[in-house]
């Protein structure tokens, strides 16, 4: 049984007096449900959040996070370093991460292989281009996205994943992918998973949408039935709209 998972992405958004702002006030209209919700929040953030949220079922998460476990990496972060202050999540591989900061399936996988030695579960995201789209080859750079970043994974380790699938082309630019389209590559997601991972693991592990998801479209996102979860950036940044789309 997989339970729906809707997490608030922030990217560089919200000073820690910010985040203290919207805790406070999602806080007050979060009522708990059936959904799993989280705030993957920049690390300043992090601590306060933590605080503001203990004793809730609101979880929090990471953006980022280094795969050695110490080391001379100036400006990078460790997995301890997360777990010390509570952290659940993590998020993998974002669109932005690849783009902007050199990251790879390579450097995913080492990523995915620690978070999952500890005690922090990843939101490893995948997704392809509208070139990729457009050239008829959406699947195939999500199958090699997953075996890549999943190699040397064993199934016992993989159930704690969450996959998010983020098509490039939808992420801040209002343009979302129909649920046709989101629900058939989350179905393509989970029988490659099932491919590498047998059906009773597959099963129990969470795939999400993101891409300029709001509280208009979310019900539609949220009712195909292989996506069990979503990862908002923009309409997270507002408790009332995250809230809204957490209720949808
Ligand atoms: O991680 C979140 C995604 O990049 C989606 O961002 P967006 O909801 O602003 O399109």
């Amino acid at each position: 049984m997989r339970i729906p998972f809707i997490a608030g992405n922030w990217k560089m958004f919200k000073t820690k007096a910010d985040a203290v702002k919207f805790a406070e006030e999602f806080k007050s209209l979060y009522k708990g449900t059936d959904i799993q919700a989280a705030i993957c929040a920049p690390f300043t953030d992090l601590e306060a959040l933590a605080e503001i949220f203990k004793g809730t079922d609101i979880k929090i998460g990471a953006q980022n996070v280094h795969f050695a476990d110490e080391g001379a990496y100036t400006g990078e972060i460790s997995v301890s370093m997360l777990e010390e202050i509570g952290v659940d999540f993590c998020i993998v591989g974002h669109s932005e991460r690849r783009q902007y900061f050199a990251e790879t399936d390579g450097t995913v996988n080492l990523k995915m292989k620690r978070l999952l030695d500890s005690s922090i579960r990843p939101i490893m995201c995948v997704g392809e281009s509208l070139e990729e789209r457009d050239a008829g080859k959406a699947f195939d750079r999500v199958r090699s996205q997953l075996e890549q970043g999943l190699a040397d994974i064993d199934a016992e380790a993989a159930v704690r994943i969450v996959i998010a699938y983020e098509p490039i082309w939808a992420i801040g630019t209002g343009r979302t992918a129909t649920g046709e389209q989101a629900g058939q590559m989350c179905e393509f997601i989970r029988n490659t998973l099932i491919d590498l991972y047998g059906e009773d693991t597959a099963d129990q592990v969470i795939i999400q949408y993101g891409g300029s998801v709001k509280p208009a479209n979310a019900a539609e996102i949220m009712n195909m039935a292989e996506i069990d979860g979503a990862l908002v950036g923009g309409a997270s940044l507002k408790a009332k709209d995250f809230m809204e789309i957490i209720d949808f």
